[in-house]
């Protein structure tokens, strides 16, 4: 005879304890994890022994779970075992409701002690000055380019990148009405306003689009005046209680943003190779015909696939430039060490930003 709800339910109960019990005896295994640390002085975050015990329960699961279903649910686990070590303060724009802090909850799980700041520069400050563990900021969206103030961030901070996320960035209008009559200005972070030019000139020709310092600035405001709009995510929109007027109307259906997760080095060593790692660097060349091609040959000739190149300007006033590399591969890989090696030795300046896993 098939079970009934109620014996179902009493079933779940049941199961529900033993994950309980469970679950607590991991929390106090973590904590005696954390006296050794403390004792040890070694950093709490591990992301790379997280990835190993993640991939493991994915290789091990029967299902029906699904393998999606088995991360999430074990980020979170590790994110609860991790704030009992010790609580990791983590920097990113704020306020509440910005896609920085969607980022930062889905790349540490929501057992974080949350530093909303209100620049880029004050997520790299607090890092640096240790009232943060670590920072997020974004360093490129697949619509609009690179974030540039992050990249000259990057360049003289001694913060070092030690892992990325890209996210999936969808713009809702947000406002205190579910329509499009009345609005006068539209109000966001200007990333988020030239993410959304297209269907602003369409749709709202005649508002202003006036930029404010984050998307949930935004819409916070526009939660004070009902003739105002905000571009953001839905956690803003559920944050100050807003409708959403129109729904991912941003230009580009993918578009997404990629986010560098940093800290100073003693906070994390560089994560070991994991079999899918990127180096970033920073150089400059001398100002000779030829210097950007022959910095580019080294990775030619070891085999070292680049996929990224980006230059900024130096910023004195010569039409010199900084050049953002990425390769792929980790320089624990001889052929990635030997072409570094030779790179380096071509530049006027090189600094490496960091080692990390690459984001899927
Ligand atoms: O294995 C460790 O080093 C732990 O601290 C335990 C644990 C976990 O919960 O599994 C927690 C935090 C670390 O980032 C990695 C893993």
């Amino acid at each position: 005879m098939p079970r009934d709800l109620a014996q179902l339910r009493t079933e779940i109960d049941a199961v529900d304890r033993e994950l309980l019990a469970a679950l607590n005896r991991r929390a106090a295994l973590a904590n005696e994890v954390g006296e050794l640390k403390r004792a040890e002085g070694s950093p709490v975050f591990r992301p790379e022994r997280e990835a190993q015990v993640i991939n493991g329960l994915q290789s091990l699961n029967p299902g029906p779970l699904k393998a999606d279903n088995v991360a999430t649910i074990w980020r979170e686990i590790m994110s609860a075992c991790r704030a009992l070590e010790a609580p990791q303060r983590v920097a990113y724009l704020g306020p509440a409701g910005t896609f920085s802090e969607q980022a930062a909850v889905q790349f540490f799980g929501s057992s974080i002690e949350h530093v909303p700041c209100v620049s880029f520069d004050e997520v790299f400050q607090a890092a640096t000055a240790g009232t943060a563990d670590f920072g997020v900021v974004p360093v490129e969206n697949s619509t609009e380019g690179v974030v540039t103030r992050s990249l000259d961030l990057l360049l003289g901070s001694p913060l070092h990148i030690v892992g990325e996320l890209s996210l999936l960035v969808r713009h809702h209008l947000l406002r205190k009405e579910a329509s499009l009559d009345g609005i006068q200005a539209v109000l966001a972070h200007p990333q988020a306003l030239a993410q959304c030019q297209g269907w602003l000139s369409k749709h709202l020709p005649q508002a202003e689009r006036r930029a404010v310092a984050s998307n949930a600035e935004g819409a916070r405001l526009a939660a004070t005046n009902p003739a105002w709009a905000g571009i953001a995510g839905e956690r803003a929109g559920s944050e100050f209680g807003l409708h959403i007027a129109a729904h991912a109307m941003q230009d580009e259906a993918f578009n997404r943003t990629r986010f560098a997760i940093v800290c100073l080095p003693q906070t994390l060593a560089a994560p070991q190779a994991s079999g899918r790692d990127c180096v970033s660097l920073v150089v400059s060349v001398p100002n000779r015909p030829g210097a950007v091609h022959d910095i580019l040959v080294p990775l030619k000739q070891h085999g070292v696939s680049m996929t990224r190149f980006e230059s900024r300007p130096a910023k004195s006033g010569q039409w010199e430039y900084f050049f953002f590399i990425d390769v792929q591969g980790h320089p624990s890989q001889p052929h990635v060490a030997a072409a570094l090696a030779d790179l380096r030795g071509l530049c006027a300046f090189y600094k490496v930003l960091g080692t990390y896993p690459v984001a899927d």
